[in-house]
């Protein structure tokens, strides 16, 4: 007999949280409290599990959520996100996360949610579900002694100031800085409840212990809220009684380049600190431009970070708005799934409609989902064989179209 896959009750989410954390391989210990907690933010009917026929145990978890994503031109357009997936180690390659995803699909399609978004663990997972790499993420480690900067500097030098706050200042500043952020940025989320309690360590798990975090407020010379650094730092001491600590951003947001410039100056300027590592940044953050040396900043991590996956190819291109006015028509191949068809873009009007237009560009529906945000290229993607052009001239049209002047970032990991 097969797993019975469904979304499970609240008497099963000790035995969900288990196997979640079993498939992450984390600590596999859960209190009461961390249940309760859990219990306070799932939404029982999109938490799915699959259970062992013979011995009932759940043995695979999937949950999803409403989410918000910010696509080129400022909309926020409402997507099914995916999070929580894992399979006991006993059981996985038995097909039942493509069970899971399955029911998602339907799920998210009965909604009527045009995008699906995820962040993968692994790479090879999730593009036959027809998800494509959509945003990237750099991280820098900055040696701050070879910045250039002024050290002698902690406050701004544009009349703003910094401010250190403590977490209850930060939740009550951060949600309204946040959204005017996500507004501007191509790839960000909407944060939550959730998300605004268990990152702050307002509410905290157990096996996670909370780490100390230093809070700063950027406030530009009217006193507005324009920027937060959220950072924690090491305690490391030579044995000559030199302290050398490594400061580590945890969340950076900044609506000015003023408040980018002051937060990282800041950052740069704390005593004792001889690196500062950003944190998980947009691939074309100004950080390292920002310093006097730009090649005091070293990348230390690169990777691809947000996957999309389009469901409703009318309502995802048509939320977006395009660089430059062009007509395409796209004929995107999704199996037997929902993206299948032959589209028309007017980049022009933003309308996209159904089509029996000749095509100009082929592509499968994962490669859609990485050109959407703006971040790939179809020429590149083109000579890699992921995208054909059936027009000359077609991928560099939809490149001039797609393609945004700042690069999408999704700057919260879920
Ligand atoms: C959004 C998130 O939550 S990301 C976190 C994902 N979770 C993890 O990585 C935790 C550890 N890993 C696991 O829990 C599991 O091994 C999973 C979720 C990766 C895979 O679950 P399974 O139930 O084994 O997958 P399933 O049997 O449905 O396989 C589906 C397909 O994916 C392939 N596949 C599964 N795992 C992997 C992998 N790690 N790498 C490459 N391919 C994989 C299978 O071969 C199969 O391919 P096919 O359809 O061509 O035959």
């Amino acid at each position: 007999m097969s797993a019975d896959v469904r979304p499970i009750a609240e008497s099963e989410l000790p035995d969900w949280v288990r196997t979640v954390h079993t498939g992450f391989l984390t600590a596999s210990r859960v209190t009461e409290a961390d249940i309760a907690l859990r219990a306070k933010y799932t939404d029982f009917s999109r938490t799915h599990g699959a259970f062992d026929p013979d011995s009932g145990r759940c043995v695979a978890t999937l949950r999803s959520f409403p989410q918000e994503l910010t696509v080129p031109g400022g909309a926020a357009v409402r997507a099914t996100a995916i999070s929580n997936v894992g399979v006991l180690p006993t059981h996985r390659r038995q097909g039942l996360l493509t069970r899971l995803m399955a029911a998602e699909f339907a799920a998210a399609e009965a909604r009527g949610d045009a995008l699906m978004t995820l962040v993968a663990a692994e790479y090879p997972i999730y593009g036959r579900y027809g998800f494509g790499p959509a945003t990237s993420l750099v991280e820098w480690e900055i040696d701050v002694a070879r910045t250039g900067l002024d050290r002698r500097l902690s406050a701004p030098v544009d009349g703003g100031r910094i401010e250190l706050v403590d977490v209850e200042e930060l939740r009550r500043v951060g949600p309204e800085l946040h959204e005017r952020l996500r507004a501007r940025t191509t790839g960000a989320v909407n944060r939550d409840e959730r998300w605004w309690s268990t990152a702050t360590g307002l509410e905290a798990w157990s096996y996670r212990p909370y780490q100390d975090k230093f809070h700063a407020v950027y406030r530009t010379a009217e006193g507005e809220v324009a920027g937060l650094a959220v950072y924690s730092a090491d305690d490391h001491w030579t044995d000559a009684k030199v302290p050398q600590s490594t400061v580590q951003v945890r969340d950076l947001l900044a609506v000015s380049p003023q408040a980018e410039r002051a937060l990282w100056q800041f950052l740069c300027s704390i005593d004792w600190v001889l690196k500062v590592r950003t944190g998980y940044r947009a691939p074309d953050s100004l950080v390292p431009d920002l310093l006097p040396d730009p090649r005091s900043a070293r990348v230390v991590s690169s990777a691809d970070f947000l996957w999309v996956r389009v469901l409703d190819v009318v309502r995802a291109l048509g939320a977006r708005t395009y660089e430059v006015p062009g007509v395409l028509v796209l004929e995107v191949t999704d199996g037997t799934g929902p993206a299948a068809g032959r589209y028309r873009l007017d980049a022009g009007t933003g309308v996209c409609e159904r089509t029996e237009e000749a095509a100009d560009l082929r592509l499968d529906v994962a490669a859609l989902g990485s050109l959407y945000l703006g971040d790939a290229s179809a020429v590149r993607l083109a000579a890699l064989g992921r995208v054909t052009e059936e027009r000359p001239g077609a991928a560099a049209l939809a490149d001039a179209m797609f393609r945004t002047a700042r690069r999408p970032w999704c700057p919260d990991i879920f």
